[in-house]
């Protein structure tokens, strides 16, 4: 398990040194259009299973949304605190 900040580190740091086999920074280098496309399906997949496939599935579903929301913040040079200044 890991917290919303760990994930954010992680990831900051496999777009930094860009390791072998990292899904993220592939999907960095596929850019903003593409993980663009995989945010919006992971929102839908997200909606469906809240409303039809119960709690662990919807939990499943949103931490992948959350996932592809932080690769998408680091391919527009996004901060935390740039988001959460508007929280
Ligand atoms: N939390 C995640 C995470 N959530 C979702 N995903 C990606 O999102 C995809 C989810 O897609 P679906 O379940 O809809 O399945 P799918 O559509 O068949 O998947 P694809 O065809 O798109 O690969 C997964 O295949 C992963 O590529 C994630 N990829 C990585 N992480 C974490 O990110 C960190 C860095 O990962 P790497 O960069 O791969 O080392 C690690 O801690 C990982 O646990």
């Amino acid at each position: 398990m890991k917290t919303f900040d760990e994930l954010w580190t992680e990831l900051s740091e496999k777009a930094q040194t860009r390791p072998e086999g990292s899904g993220t920074v592939a999907a960095l280098d596929a850019g903003v259009h593409a993980i663009g496309k995989k945010l919006v399906e992971e929102a839908a997949e997200s909606w469906m299973a809240a409303e039809h496939e119960g709690k662990e599935r919807a939990a499943e579903e949103i931490s992948q949304l959350l996932y592809h929301a932080q690769v998408l913040m680091l391919a527009s040079g996004l901060s935390l605190d740039d988001v959460y200044a508007h929280l």
